[in-house]
């Protein structure tokens, strides 16, 4: 089977180079397919927890998962005020290590080293330890024990941007991991993707969802969730769902078929 899909994948992507980052809500599926094209196998993944960039090499493709690195948490009263003056804010994960911090999911979570921010929309009851900071969009941070990082706030938008160019530029597919059985988050994921989208170096990148989980009996159907996420109003770029279940693969080539149509002559060598 191994064999095979390196084969199928050499046929696909012939020696050349192609950047794909692969995004996604946590939970979503995102190691799960990025090993089981890797290996052909599905390896057990754990919650991704202040790991920085994982970078899969596998023939000529470089994938990157978008890892959050916790640097801190903005907790803030108006949730949506907050997520204005966010706007640097491209990508949506939450990771266990928030959790086992004691914080609720009802904030957001900054990420300065690959630039991402944890939205999540709803901060009714902030923890007390914060109350006197809380206004709209205060910013505090908590630094892990394993992060040396410096402190920043919202003022330092300038130098997010910086890095992200350095993150982006060259990306030529973005694959965007669902799981077709969160509904209740399938709206947070939409609104990160298209701010992700409008970001310069993703301007000519095409964009395929995986409809990931659709093993599960409660799963949307990719129709479902093409229109949750309001997929038909990208009118100038090329995007295409594909129904998957990255524990079994399928699906998962079928995808990357359509990327590699989509990008073929547009690989740096
Ligand atoms: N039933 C089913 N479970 C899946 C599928 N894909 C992934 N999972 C499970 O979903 C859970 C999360 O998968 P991960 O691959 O760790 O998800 P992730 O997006 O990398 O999550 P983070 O590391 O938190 O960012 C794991 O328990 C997987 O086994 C699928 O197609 N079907």
């Amino acid at each position: 089977m191994g064999a095979f899909m390196s084969r199928f994948w050499f046929m696909l992507f012939p020696a050349k180079e192609y950047k794909i980052v692969v995004v996604g809500l946590d939970n979503a599926g995102k190691t799960t397919t990025l090993y089981k094209l890797h290996l052909g196998e599905v390896v057990t993944t754990h919650p991704t927890v202040g790991s920085n960039v994982e970078e899969i090499v596998y023939k000529n493709i470089r994938f990157e998962k978008l890892e959050i690195v916790l640097l801190g948490l903005v907790i803030c009263k108006d949730p949506l005020l907050a997520k204005l003056r966010m706007e640097f804010c491209i990508a949506v994960q939450w990771t266990q290590s928030s959790e086992d911090l004691g914080y609720s999911r009802n904030s957001l979570v900054l990420d300065s080293m690959i630039t991402r921010v944890i939205v999540c929309l709803d901060c009714p009851d902030p923890p007390d330890s914060y109350g006197s900071l809380i206004d709209v969009a205060i910013v505090r941070f908590t630094y892990l024990s394993d992060f040396d990082g410096p402190v920043w706030d919202l003022g330092g938008q300038e130098r997010l941007r910086t890095s992200w160019a350095t993150y982006y530029r060259g990306t030529h597919a973005v694959i965007v991991v669902i799981d077709s059985t969160d509904r209740d988050r399938v709206s947070i994921i939409k609104d990160e993707l298209f701010r992700l989208l409008q970001h310069e170096d993703l301007e000519h990148s095409v964009v395929l969802v995986f409809a990931n989980k659709q093993d599960l009996k409660d799963a949307m159907s990719p129709a479902e969730v093409s229109d949750a996420l309001s997929l038909h109003s990208m009118k100038n770029r090329n995007w295409h769902i594909q129904a998957c279940c990255a524990l079994t693969g399928e699906g998962l080539y079928d995808g990357l078929g359509w990327i590699a149509q989509q990008v073929k002559g547009e690989a740096t060598s």
